[in-house]
């Protein structure tokens, strides 16, 4: 197994409110970790500033073992932000290969892999749209297809599934457990608790603080409860307990 994300003592502040206040955090390959954590708790800062798109006030974050930001590091990862960045004006297919031609996928290679991804999320209907006319989900489903691109070793995703149907969720969480069996390593966030129950480790961040990091049966286990849902709404009690 090999470290992809080393995160040590972050700390990140938004004027006088402290967001991330000490976070220490490991991705590895083979493994999917789920971040979950109440909104507004800093589960996107917490990827942002990994990957350098926010600055840390201090502490340290290494992607593939590098200082980011870091422009090589970022094409060789796949990275779904919580906002959809896609040019609206193109169709799908327009989006694919540009992004995909980024990654450095080969030109003879290009056509295969954009079918590849668009059918992991059932877009291979809808590729020659436009994206102007596509629904928020099905932008979002582009999105994560764009994440996929070039079968990268490091996924980060940003609630990926919003707006996703839940028979097309499953395949698409198969999909991230063939790229873990592959040897990639996930970090996922999500509001779903049935789907960070699907995790390897859940990474419970309240409080500023990752407070837990434990596989799914193993958190179930120390709170003493039946589900990860549970497991959420236990952690926050004593989180406000203590506050
Ligand atoms: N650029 C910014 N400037 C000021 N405050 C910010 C900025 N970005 C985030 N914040 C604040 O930091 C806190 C954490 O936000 P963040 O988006 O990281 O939470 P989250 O856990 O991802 O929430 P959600 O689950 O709702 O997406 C929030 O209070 C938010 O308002």
């Amino acid at each position: 197994m090999n470290e992809l994300i080393t995160i040590t003592a972050l700390n990140k502040q938004f004027g006088a409110q402290t967001v991330l206040n000490g976070v220490d955090l490991t991705i590895t390959s083979e493994k999917i970790i789920g971040l979950i954590g109440p909104s507004g708790a800093g589960k996107t800062t917490l990827i942002k500033t990994t990957l350098g798109m926010e600055k840390a006030d201090s502490g340290t974050s290494l992607v593939l073992g590098q200082q980011m930001p870091n422009r090589q590091i970022l094409g060789q990862i796949g990275y779904m932000a919580q906002s959809d960045a896609l040019y609206e004006t193109l169709t799908a297919k327009e989006n694919l290969a540009f992004f995909a031609q980024l990654k450095g996928v080969e030109r003879h290679q290009l056509t295969a892999e954009c079918q590849r991804v668009a059918k992991v999320v059932d877009l291979s209907n809808d590729l020659t749209k436009r994206v102007s006319g596509f629904s928020g989900g099905m932008k979002r489903r582009l999105s994560l297809a764009i994440a996929l691109l070039g079968q990268p070793q490091l996924l980060i995703l940003d609630e990926p599934t919003v707006g996703i149907d839940p028979a097309l969720r499953l395949e698409i969480w198969r999909e991230l457990d063939r790229m873990k069996k592959d040897g990639c390593g996930v970090l996922v966030t999500t509001h779903v608790m049935s789907e960070a129950e699907m995790t390897d480790s859940v990474a419970l961040l309240m409080d500023g603080r990752i407070i837990a990091n434990d596989a799914p049966a193993t958190l179930k286990q120390s709170y003493g409860v039946g589900s990860i849902e549970e497991v959420f709404l236990k952690a926050e009690r004593e989180v406000n307990a203590h506050a």
